[in-house]
This record gives structure tokens, sequence and C-alpha cells, in this order.
């Protein structure tokens, strides 16, 4: 049976902000700016920044912003299914919460809550390698729920091997291979706070509970931490990797698999010719390469030029049901959710994030009545306007 998100907004009129969920705002594009009321300055800084003058992070916005919908009349969109079927499971919406590191440094309970509001929602969770919390830490929060893991590749084979091991034995079902973060960026607003929370034991969790990666340890974590971060971070930076060591993946993960960061028409391509499953058309929410294209303006072509071969998903700069119809109708699939749950969660944990993701499922399936569609599939190019 279809979801009825938009239920939500009849529960707030009714009940008010005070009731089950935490009282802050419904508007998502505001939510970096109440957050920043509750953040430490790091924290917030670590967030929101991006890479460089922030030029990528502006464009993402931007590019929304060009694209207008042109809504339709007497459609008929009165029962609306928003569900969309990803690598043979249904998902209640073409929504999922991207990997999001260290997610202790805006909320105690970090990666647990995000995990347990995601499993409430059916929405999938894509665990960071980079999480404050174990693998099997978060895949117990979050019970039944649908769950992907994100991979920082490690160049140790062994360390690599183990850590799919245990994403697949504890239920998560795709991987994510984010390949845009080889190497950090420059970051001034970390860098003017000189604040890098993997430098510390938050987001060194899972590397610091596995065993192939503890055997090439001189020290364990617990006699001497800096040097195991060190090395930890030494393994998964660096440019030993290549689209023929994808392969090596696949021996690895025997299930789909999705390259995320991508931007380049051909890179796209390449994906689909190295045998993945699907990609994330991404530039990491502008925390990579500053000056870079805005992901919604590199979409259209990826989608055009593999739509069909392999799932097409979509990050960089959601905030809004909006922005959600306009990604889906320029060809993605489903689009990931990033800094705005964060703000959730720093704003009330586990209800926090299950109010951001209520707020956004009710405003899309809101806009999508309103525009005249019923489902994701019906939109197309067409629903759209340059303006
Ligand atoms: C605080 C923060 C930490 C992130 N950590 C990771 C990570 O560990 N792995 C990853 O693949 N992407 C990570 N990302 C990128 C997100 O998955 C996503 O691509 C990005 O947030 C999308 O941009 P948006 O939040 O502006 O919509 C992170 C993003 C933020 C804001
Ligand atoms: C090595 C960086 C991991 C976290 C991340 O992806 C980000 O801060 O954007």
């Amino acid at each position: 049976m279809a979801e009825k998100f938009g239920g939500y907004q009849n529960e707030i009129y009714l009940q008010g902000l005070g009731g089950t969920t935490p009282a802050f705002t419904t508007d998502l594009t505001a939510l970096e700016e109440s957050a920043a009321k509750l953040l430490t300055p790091q924290a917030l800084g670590y967030v929101a920044g991006g890479a460089g003058s922030g030029a990528t992070m502006r464009a993402n916005r931007e590019a929304f912003d060009r694209w207008k919908i042109v809504p339709r009349m007497l459609t008929d969109a009165t029962e609306r299914d928003l569900s969309v079927t990803l690598f043979g499971r249904r998902l209640p919406a073409p929504v999922l919460l991207a990997p999001v590191g260290v997610q202790t440094i805006v909320h105690p309970e970090g990666e647990l809550a995000t995990a347990r509001a995601a499993a409430a929602l059916d929405v999938p969770m894509i665990l960071s390698t980079a999480a404050a919390h174990t693998i099997e830490e978060v895949a117990q929060a979050g019970g039944s729920g649908p769950r992907w893991f994100q991979l920082y590749w490690p160049n140790d084979p062994d360390v690599t091997a183990s850590i799919l091991g245990r994403a697949r034995e504890q239920g998560y079902t795709a991987l994510v291979v984010t390949l845009d973060t080889w190497t950090l960026a420059w970051r001034p607003r970390d860098l003017d706070q000189a604040y890098l929370p993997f430098l510390k034991a938050e987001g060194t969790a899972i590397a610091m509970s596995d065993p192939a990666f503890r055997a090439r340890l001189a020290k364990t974590p617990e006699e001497d931490l800096p040097t195991a971060i060190l090395q930890w971070v030494g393994m998964f930076t660096g440019t030993d990797k290549s689209w023929d060591r994808l392969s090596v993946l696949r021996e690895l993960w025997d299930g789909p698999i999705l390259l995320k960061g991508i931007q380049h028409v051909d890179d796209a391509r390449r994906a689909v010719d190295a045998g993945m499953d699907g990609i994330v058309v991404s530039n990491h929410g502008g925390r990579q390469v500053d000056g870079a294209l805005a992901s919604l303006e590199a979409l259209p072509r990826i989608a055009q030029a593999v739509g069909g071969r392999a799932e097409v998903l979509f990050d960089s700069g959601v905030r809004t049901g909006a922005d959600v119809l306009k990604a889906l109708a320029l060809g993605a699939k489903a689009v990931l959710l990033g800094r705005p749950y964060v703000y959730g969660l720093a704003h009330g944990g586990e209800d926090g994030v299950r109010h951001v993701v209520r707020s956004l499922l009710a405003e899309l399936d809101l806009t999508l009545a309103l525009a005249g569609y019923r489902t994701p599939g019906e939109l197309s190019p067409s629903a759209l306007q340059r303006g």
C-alpha cells in the first residue's frame, strides 16, 4: 500500500509541532540557521562548510533554482504512490539518507539515532565508513530497516575484505563506493579552526573495531590511538585505485555496487562498462572540488547516457520536496538527503531526523500532486522548464 506522506501536514495542523516531534521548523532550507544555535562552532563549520570559496556548494543550490516546475491541471493526482524499486527492494519513496561520517559531533547518539529514524520510515540509511559507531552497532539500532554501506576504499585488500564481510554479515545490501574523497579538499572553515573530526577517535570506529586493520598495527588503538588513526587515514587516501581494480570489489561483494561522486558523462559510461549496478551523481555537497559544476547540471546528460543500464541516483543540494521532484524529472531514480537530516539529528536525535525526513516526503508528495503527477515514474524533463 502506498504511504500517505502528505498526511504529516494534517498531523501538524491538528497537533502542532510540539507533539512527538521536537518543535523546530518545517522549512528545510532554514535548518542550517537554527542548527547553528545548537552546534559547537567546530561541528557547524565541519557540516555546513564546503571546499575553497564555497562556489560549488552555492552552485548546487543555484542549479535547483534555475529549473522551474511547470504544473499540470486536472490530472487527478488524488491518489499518489511515491514508491520506487531499487535492486529488487521496494522503497516507500525515492529518498535515501546519504552517508555522513562522525555523526556524534552533532548528537551523542549519532548514527544510532539516524538508523532508528530511518528504520521507522523504511528509508535506507547509507552507513559511512567514517561513522562514529561500528557496522554492527548501527545494524542493531536499525533492526529490520533497509541499510546500505558506503566504502572509503582501503588500499589494503585484507582490510577491504574484512570490512565488506562485516557489512554483508550485518545485512547491508548495497555497496556505495565513494570515489571523490581519496584525499581531503582545502576546507577553510575546518582549517581556520584546525578541526578535523577524523583525527580524534570519533569517525574511526569501524576501522578500530576491524580485526584485519588491527592486525596491521604495531600497537593496538588502545595503546596508541594517534598512530592507529594516522595509519587508517593513510590507508584510504591515495591513488592506487583504478577502474581495473573495481573487479576486486566485485569479487568481495555479491550485491549491487554503486560508484558515488560521478560528474562526467564519460565516467558514468565507464562505470557501466565496468559492470557497476549504479552511480550516484554527486559532488559531495561541494565539499571536494571548489569551482566544480553543480551536481544537478551534470545529471541530465548522465541519465540520458546510462539510463536503463544502471541505476542513477543523485545528491548535492537537495533541500525541499520540489528539489526531489526536479532531480527525478531530470533522470534520477532516487536522491540522497545529506546535510538537512544531520541538522535534524542536531535538533532532536532520532525524532529530529524523523521530522526532517517526514517533512521532506510530505512536501514531495504534495508538490508532486499539485504539479499534476501521481508517481515518480510519470516525471520527465517536460515537467520542468529552465527560467
Ligand atoms: C558532514 C558531512 C560528512 C560527510 N561524510 C561523508 C562520508 O563519510 N562518506 C561519503 O561518501 N559522503 C560523505 N558526505 C557527503 C554526503 O554523502 C553527500 O554527498 C552530501 O552531503 C550531499 O550534499 P548536501 O548535503 O549539500 O545535499 C558527507 C557530507 C557531510 C555534510
Ligand atoms: C575523509 C573524509 C570523510 C568524510 C567526508 O566525506 C566529508 O567530510 O565530506
